[in-house]
């Protein structure tokens, strides 16, 4: 039985599912060095944003095939290191967005009506009403950083309340933002004309610090800003200066530079003006089933053999839409790695050619298990759908895609090109009947042959007898044939022969092949 780690709580309802298929071990609050040291039994690592998953950790992790992040901010995975080790990251992106849009919709309504102090004040025996005089958020402008799922919700809430939104987004298209009546404007103008400034976008190097001193310059005396988003994207010892020098009037934190908060953290020393939570937007009971049970149901699905539907470093896909896909995707396997053996050397050059329903569905993964092929040669099985692209890149492979999606007399066929240090080679192969696999074309040859485990092929002059001289010869070193087909461009050129064999051939055989006359070419292939 499988065994995964849950590493951070999460709610029993992940738990069950994952027991359905694997053995669970909830271990929280592991120090890293302990993690290092019992994550090779694991199968599967699920955790929330408590663990920070480092490349020891993965590298420690030999049989490691899954990483679940119940929420959405994988930035605690180091994902290009699960990548390289061929590991799935997965995460949850949508199961906690109306928590985390809640929760700063909360932030700004209590850090205006000043609730914390009041509550505090209240229980501590006052009845101090002139101290806590608030502001309205009707009418006044709030500028949503980031409109993705979070910023959306936020806007849609913001708008009822009778807001006027400003939005920064450079990935977000006008009409969306139109949807969403937001005026779209460059961030100077989110910065100097917001009452309120929300922050919903993920960390990156372009978002790290992208509050910092000069953007509090820019905002109004009155402005109020909540960070729900992530640590980092405000510069804290700016923050603690704007709000100690007036340049702002407010803020409200759910996320820090560094999680937990340090004890001596000077934002914990800003009173009134400043709202801290302990990273809640995800808490709510509703969230928390729906992260648990979205990433355990992902979890359980690649154990169990099937893809993950939010994977962060592979094409994700929907059940319905794998099984459509799946023949395919073994087909690509099948050419990709009969192209590799056929280029017999270094590939520089991998040309993926979508025909017909390929060309119009998502056929990504359809790339991808041809790069997985073309390396099964070389990486065996150390390639899998999860590193294919990284390996192939690496490599120095580089991958043209074309799509042509007139359907030729298939439903859907695959051409891949490979040029190499050895020359160019070509193969191309579509399904018969929705299932079986036929290779069309081998170097501009047509043919209709199965792929099989053993193969022969032969480049030779199309001229009487040959096929006779083949076929004795492979049957005086007691190989079976299975099936033979030819195919020539014009009668008496050149020529291919595809053998099935039952059994790989002989040592020898291949020498006395080449001697026949007319035999250009032979060479073997095992798929
Ligand atoms: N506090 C919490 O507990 C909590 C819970 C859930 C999500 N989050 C965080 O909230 C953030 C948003 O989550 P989401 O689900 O809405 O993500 P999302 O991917 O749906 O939206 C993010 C948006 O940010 C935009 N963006 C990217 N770079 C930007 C930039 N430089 N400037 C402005 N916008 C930029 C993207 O175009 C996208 O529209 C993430 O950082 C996530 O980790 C926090
Ligand atoms: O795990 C949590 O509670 C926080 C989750 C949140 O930060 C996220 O990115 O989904």
């Amino acid at each position: 039985m499988p065994k995964v780690l849950v590493s951070d709580s999460i709610d029993q309802a992940g738990i069950d599912i994952l027991s359905q298929v694997a053995q669970v071990d909830v271990k929280t609050g592991l120090p890293a060095e302990e993690l290092v040291k019992i994550i090779s039994e694991y199968d599967a690592l699920m955790i929330r944003s408590g663990t920070r998953v480092t490349q020891e950790i993965i590298e420690a992790g030999v049989q490691l095939k899954i990483i679940g992040r119940a929420g959405v901010g994988v930035d605690n995975v180091d994902v290009a290191a699960a990548t390289r080790a061929g590991i799935v990251v997965v995460n949850s992106p949508e199961g906690n967005t109306i928590a985390a849009a809640e929760h700063a919709l909360a932030m700004m309504l209590s850090m205006s009506r000043h609730i914390p102090e009041a509550n505090e004040s209240v229980k501590s025996g006052k009845w101090d009403r002139k101290k806590f005089i608030g502001v309205e958020v009707y009418k006044k402008t709030l500028g949503i950083v980031g409109l993705g799922k979070i910023g959306s919700h936020v806007a849609a809430a913001a708008k009822a309340m009778g807001m006027k939104l400003l939005a920064f987004d450079p990935y977000i298209s006008q009409e969306r933002a139109d949807q969403l009546s937001c005026r779209l404007v460059d961030m100077d103008i989110l910065l100097q004309e917001s009452d309120y400034i929300t922050l919903h976008m993920p960390k990156t190097k372009e978002t790290y610090h992208m509050i910092d001193a000069k953007a509090f310059d820019m905002m109004k005396p009155t402005a109020r800003i909540v960070n729900c988003a992530r640590g980092g994207i405000i510069d804290e010892a700016a923050l603690v200066e704007a709000l100690k020098e007036g340049k702002i009037a407010g803020a409200a934190l759910d996320v820090y530079e560094n999680e937990p908060l340090e004890a001596d953290s000077a934002l914990r020393e800003l009173g009134q003006k400043l709202v801290l939570t302990p990273h809640l937007g995800a808490s709510t009971e509703e969230a928390q089933v729906n992260v648990a049970v979205d990433v355990a149901e992902q979890i359980r699905d690649v154990l169990l053999g099937l893809p993950a539907r939010s994977a962060v470093n592979i094409p994700g896909l929907y059940p319905d839409a794998l099984e459509k896909l799946k023949p395919y995707l073994q087909l690509a396997e099948t050419l990709g790695n009969l192209v590799s053996q056929l280029a017999g050397g270094r590939v520089d050059f991998l040309d993926v050619r979508l025909q017909g329903e390929l060309a119009t569905n998502n056929s990504q993964p359809v790339v991808v298990a041809s790069l997985k092929g073309l390396l099964s040669q070389a990486l065996r099985e150390r390639v899998n759908y999860v590193n294919a692209s990284i390996e192939a890149k690496e490599r120095g492979i580089h991958v043209i895609e074309t799509r042509d999606a007139a359907a030729n007399d298939y439903t859907g066929s695959l051409h891949l090109e490979a040029k190499g240090s050895l020359g160019t080679h070509s193969v191309s192969g579509a399904l018969l009947g929705d299932r079986e696999m036929r290779i069309t074309n081998i170097d501009g040859f047509p043919i209709n042959v199965p792929p099989s485990h053993h193969m022969l092929f032969t480049l030779h002059r199309d001229m009487p007898g040959i096929i006779g001289k083949i076929g004795s010869l492979l049957g005086s070193f007691n190989v079976n044939i299975a099936s033979m087909q030819v195919g020539r461009k014009i009668v008496r050129g050149e020529a291919v022969m595809v053998l099935s064999i039952d059994d790989p051939l002989p040592e020898g055989l291949l020498s006395e092949i080449m001697k026949v006359p007319g035999i250009r070419d032979a060479y073997t292939v095992t798929l």
